[in-house]
Order: structure tokens, then sequence, then C-alpha cells
């Protein structure tokens, strides 16, 4: 599959590939309509319009409404601000402000198993950031007249869907301010890695029992891997633990690789449905940015030397060259 057609990503272009033929795939950023938006409350967010040269083009405000009079706070909660929706929006802005000029484009891909939320979180992320955003599995789907994953499986087989998740890494990695959402098998792939280090790669990783709830809600027809061989009739939400259990087995060393590790865990209220997506987002800016900042630390340390008799280096004078002499000799000869 060729994807020689790749758009420079244009933040806020449709979807595109309607139709694409397999063979030429216009791939832009999916949209990403999703504002910062809770799955258990209201957040609104608004962007600063920018207006030449008064604010800077990369700043996003992101307002939250008050919490719902009567929410519990949680004792002993980690992330406590989480339940303040205010306060959670303030942290999101101040993160992202300092996280943004550091970051100078770099793209973010997501990994995770099934379920873990890289499409959601990834959305949402790429509106705070402004990036543009890719869903690897979408873009294979459109590529394909849109035949849904599961049908590309069973019609192509693993291996060929493998290597057109590769393809579409490969062809995204050069670009610049992109969330990249992949399939949970993308870390499986050394050269994909390759691909998505010269980025950050951020790990969403929660545990099996709540992915498994959140794809038996989904259906997980739509996950072929977890659909495989189900036995009729039987609980499919036990069903995707156990084959969920069996593949994170197999595949934690490869996620262990990522550069940041974020927690789906939820608390309180949010015990059984995991931490909510603007939750997620901020423990995964708040990661990226201890990253970024520690990075900037270690290499402003790598040039805080001094040369030992600079006040030598500066009175030098160029000594006359062996080699000086004759060059210069035959330059001036006619
Ligand atoms: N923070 C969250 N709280 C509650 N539900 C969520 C959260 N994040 C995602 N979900 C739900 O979980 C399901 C899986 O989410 P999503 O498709 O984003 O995961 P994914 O990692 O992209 O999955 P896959 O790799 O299988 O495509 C969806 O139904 C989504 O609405
Ligand atoms: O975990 C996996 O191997 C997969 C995850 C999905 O995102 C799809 O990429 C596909 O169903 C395979």
């Amino acid at each position: 599959m060729s994807m020689s057609t790749l758009q420079r990503p244009v933040a806020g272009v449709a979807a595109a590939g309607q139709g694409a033929q397999r063979s030429s795939a216009a791939l832009r950023p999916v949209a990403s309509p999703v504002p910062f938006t809770a799955h258990r409350a209201n957040f609104s967010s608004k962007r600063v319009l920018h207006q030449a040269g008064r604010v800077a083009p990369s700043r996003v405000v992101v307002r939250a409404e008050k919490a719902p009079e009567g929410v519990a706070r949680t004792p002993g909660h980690p992330y406590p601000w989480e339940e303040d929706f205010d306060l959670l929006g303030d942290k999101v802005k101040e993160v992202t402000d300092q996280l943004l000029p550091d970051l100078r484009g770099c793209n973010i891909w997501l990994v995770g198993m099934m379920g873990s939320g890289k499409s959601t979180v990834g959305k949402m992320l790429a509106n705070t950031l402004k990036y543009a955003f890719f869903d690897t599995d979408s873009v294979i789907e459109l590529a394909h007249d849109k035949r849904p994953v599961s049908q590309i499986f069973a019609e192509e087989g693993q291996d060929y869907f493998r290597q057109c998740e590769s393809q579409i890494i490969k062809e995204l990695s050069p670009y610049r301010n992109l969330v990249i959402s992949t399939g949970g098998g993308a870390v499986l792939k050394p050269q994909n890695w390759g691909y998505m280090q010269l980025g950050i790669v951020a790990w969403l990783h929660g545990d099996t029992e709540l992915l498994a709830r959140r794809v038996a809600k989904d259906g997980i027809e739509k996950r072929p891997l977890l659909a495989a061989d189900a036995p009729e009739g039987a609980d499919m939400e036990q069903v995707a633990k156990a084959k969920l259990d069996t593949l994170l087995e197999d595949r934690r060393k490869y996620y262990e690789n990522a550069d940041v590790v974020v927690t789906l865990e939820g608390y309180g209220q949010d015990l059984e449905a995991g931490a909510p997506t603007a939750a997620v987002m901020y423990r995964l800016l708040t990661a990226i940015n201890d990253k970024v900042q520690a990075k900037k630390r270690e290499q402003a340390e790598r040039m805080n030397f001094t040369i030992e008799g600079a006040e030598q280096l500066r009175t030098m004078r160029t000594m006359e060259s062996p080699a000086g002499g004759p060059q210069a000799d035959a330059s001036q000869s006619p």
C-alpha cells in the first residue's frame, strides 16, 4: 500500500480519504471535534482567538465549569485537583503553557492496549496542544473504503494489517505537531519504534478489568483479536479480560519502552470507569512536561562547562602554519 499522497497536516482539516483508493490514500488529520470534555462532567473549552500580535498563537484557554453540587471529594485521592474541575482546568492550562514552547512541535505517540482510551484522550490532547490528530486504525479504515478493522483482519489477514500500520507510522513520523493514536499491537514491531521514538511515546496503562469493561461495552466484535473464537453466549467481558491478560503479558515489555507511562486508575466515584478523559490528559501532559523539562535541564548542564585557559585562547595569535606558506604562495601565482 502506498501512502505517497500524504498531505502535510493542517490542523482542523476534516478526515479525508473517503472513497480513497487503497493504493493512494490521501491522509489528513482525523477531525478532532472533542474539546475539553470529561465523561463525567461538563467541561467546556474555549480557544483564544488569535488577534494578530496580541495573543501568542499557541495559547489555549481551558475553562472548566464548577463541579456539580454535592460531588464528594475522595479522601486520600492522589490527584485531588482532578475532582475540582476549576482547578483541573487551571492546571491543564498551566502545564500546557509551560510545555508547548519546549515541545517544539515534537509528535506524541499514544500506545496501549485496546480500550485504554488512546483515541479518546488523543483527540482531546491534540485539541489542547493545537496539534493535528491521527488514529492509525482510522487511517487504515479510510484507506480501505471505510471497511472496519475487523473486516480488514478477516479479509486481508493480520499481517497485511500490520504492514499498513507500519507504513502509516513511517509516513507520519517526519511530520510535526501531531498526536498519533496507534493500534494496540503497533508496539510489537521494532521498526515502528524506530519511527515513534523520533517523538515522545506515551503508554496509557490501565488494568485489564477496566479495559475489558470498556471493550465489552463497545462490543468486542470491533476488536478482532478479542472476538476470535469467543464461545457463543459467554460473558463477553470475561472473554475480553482473559484475552487482554494474555496479550498484555506478551506486550508489557514493549509498552515499557515508552518514554512516559500514564495510569488510567480512577479514584472515588471513578473507581469503576477509570480516570475521566480530562484527568488522563492532565496526567499525560504532566508526564510529558516532566520528561521535556528534565531533558532541557540535562542539555543545559551539558553546556555548563568552563574552558581552562580560556584567556590564553582569546589572546592566542595564529602561528605561521607550515602548510600556509607554500599554499599561499601558490594561490598568488598567476
Ligand atoms: N477516560 C475514560 N472514561 C470512560 N470511558 C472512556 C475513557 N476513555 C475512553 N473511554 C471509552 O473506552 C472505549 C475505548 O476508548 P478508545 O476507543 O479511545 O480506546 P483505544 O485505546 O483507542 O482503543 P483501540 O486500541 O481498541 O482502538 C470507548 O468506548 C471510549 O468511549
Ligand atoms: O491490540 C491490537 O493488536 C489491536 C488493536 C486495535 O487498535 C486494532 O489495531 C486491531 O484491532 C489490533
